[in-house]
């Protein structure tokens, strides 16, 4: 059974430590693993906090490089010195604003796993491309071209069109492209990602092969967050 994962993505948003403290207050012991993954300026300090507690933490990207002129980047060892134990690579967001691709998303994930991170690989097609029929092809390449040869990673299914509009997928859509992922990655932690909230995510993760979710909105504050890991908890 692959381990099972509530990862928030914090994207460029810095929630009060209050919140963080109310998320171990309410689970001192989870059943599952649950990970932060803060704004490069707030990691250090997060992991530092979070530390002999069961909360981890990662980065939101890297660079390819270990270090060198990269003006704005960090490195996956920068990350992991920082305390993290995952990072997040080619989230939708990164692919949409920074032209990244799935070559440059496995070299990071490379890196990731050189600096001995878990790489977060997220995957998932545009609405345009739903639309056309071209969801499975989409994320078999992504995951083809994106994956490294070899290493233990996470993938994300974040379908662009569910990202912070409120709208998500149906069970089976999410279940079809799920059923595709593990046919690729047996044994690999599969999250599925977009709009997950309290309401949705005992439904979501009911779904076969979704083993945890990348909560982006709902990560900001210990009471909307919860109830998603009191439900993969009971899944
Ligand atoms: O992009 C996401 C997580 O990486 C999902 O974001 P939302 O949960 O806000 O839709």
């Amino acid at each position: 059974m692959p381990q099972k994962i509530a990862a928030g993505n914090w994207k460029m948003n810095a929630p009060d430590s209050a919140e963080v403290q109310k998320l171990l207050d309410a689970h001192p012991a989870p059943s599952v693993s649950i990970l932060l993954c803060p704004p490069a300026t707030l990691l250090a300090q997060l992991s530092k906090y979070l530390d002999g507690t069961p909360i981890a933490t990662g980065g939101q990207d890297c660079h390819t490089a270990a270090s060198g002129a990269h003006t704005g980047d960090v490195s996956a060892d920068m990350l992991r010195a920082a305390g993290a134990t995952h990072v997040i690579v080619g989230h939708s967001e990164r692919r949409a604003d920074h032209g990244e691709t799935d070559a440059l998303i496995r070299a990071k994930a490379e890196a990731a796993l050189n600096a001995g991170l878990t790489p977060i690989l997220c995957i998932g097609e545009t609405l345009e491309e739903r639309d056309a029929g071209q969801t499975l092809d989409v994320v078999a390449r992504q995951l083809t071209d994106g994956r490294p040869e070899t290493g233990t990673i996470v993938i994300a299914y974040e379908p662009v069109w569910a990202i912070g509009t409120g709208r998500t997928p149906t069970t089976d859509q999410i279940a079809e492209v799920h059923a595709l992922l593990r046919d690729h990655a047996p044994d690999t932690p599969l999250l599925y990602g977009g709009s997950v909230k309290g309401a949705n995510a005992a439904e979501i993760f009911a779904i076969p092969n979704v083993d945890g979710a990348l909560v982006g909105g709902a990560s900001l504050t210990a009471d909307a967050f919860s109830p998603i890991i009191a439900a993969l908890e009971a899944s």
